[in-house]
């Protein structure tokens, strides 16, 4: 576990970033901030409202350019890159961004066909249609919402359409920012093995802010804790709770903590069983 400061990379490091420093005007919201994620882990990202989740995921996908600090992906770093090497790493990734963010005009199979048709402009429209029916049902969704617009759909299925469309490429890495936000538990449990099943099929490194106790116990190989404006811990949930850390205790050992805790032993009894 790396409690401040981290490791040098080695070969399964997916993500890496050095030194990251991150500010609107005169508001730093990281400073000198390191981070590994490795590959084939379900990396959860938590911290209080506002501490830069969001941002530095944008960081690490090459959206928020750094002031400072170095952030690679697949070895390569992510920012000032020509087009022709955006292209070819951005195409190693899908990105399921925070509250789906699917084209409202585009019928679900169309959203799923966008990044298809950006990274891919001569694939024939049948070829297309049939990926994103594929990927349709892969994320649970029945194949009837291909044709839907998303007005049209469910919280729940929204979400499963935007994972759809992350998984276009068929990706190695894939961002999730709060996908469970929004959803009642139920939905939000059927999501979480949706991305842990998919993990597990495709072999995905999986890079999910979330605020969902529940799914940090679930799903998460490993919990990263921003605060501070930097990765203050990274580590199993039992090795977070060895930390004599404020925030980390009350936020796994609050009340909420607790009943996320009973949630998961009742999930792995009946599972048991
Ligand atoms: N484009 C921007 N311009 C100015 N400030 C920004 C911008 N994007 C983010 N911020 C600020 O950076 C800080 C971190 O924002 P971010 O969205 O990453 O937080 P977060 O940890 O994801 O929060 P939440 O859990 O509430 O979603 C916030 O204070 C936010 O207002």
């Amino acid at each position: 576990m790396t409690q401040t400061g981290a490791p040098e990379p080695d070969g399964e490091t997916i993500i890496c970033v050095r030194g990251l420093k991150n500010a609107f005007g005169e508001q730093v919201v990281h400073d000198d901030l390191d981070l590994d994620v490795r590959r084939g882990e379900i990396l959860g990202v938590v911290g209080g409202s506002g501490t830069g989740k969001s941002v530095l995921m944008r960081s690490i996908i090459g959206l928020q350019p750094p002031v400072a600090g170095d952030v690679r992906v697949f070895g390569e770093p992510t920012a000032d890159r020509d087009e022709e090497d955006t292209i070819a790493i951005r195409k190693r990734w899908g990105v399921l961004f925070q509250g789906g963010a699917l084209f409202s005009t585009l019928t679900v199979a169309e959203n799923v066909q966008v990044p298809l048709k950006e990274f891919y402009p001569k694939l024939a429209p049948a070829l297309l249609d049939q990926i994103a029916n594929y990927k349709v049902v892969m994320t649970g969704l029945p194949a009837e919402a291909g044709p839907k617009y998303p007005s049209e759909l469910s919280g729940g299925m929204k979400k499963r359409a935007g994972l759809a469309r992350a998984l276009a490429l068929d990706p190695e890495l894939l961002f999730l920012d709060e996908p469970t936000a929004g959803l009642d538990p139920i939905g939000a449990a059927a999501f979480d093995e949706l991305t842990k099943s998919l993990q597990r099929s495709l072999g995905l490194t999986v890079f999910l802010i979330t605020h969902d106790l529940d799914t940090l116990h679930a799903i998460c190989d490993r919990v990263a804790v921003l605060a501070d404006k930097k990765v203050i811990a990274v580590g199993t949930i039992d090795e977070l709770l060895a930390l004599d850390h404020p925030w980390i205790q009350e936020y796994f050992n609050g009340p909420r903590g607790r009943a996320a805790v009973d949630s998961a032993d009742r999930h792995a009894a009946r599972e048991e069983a």
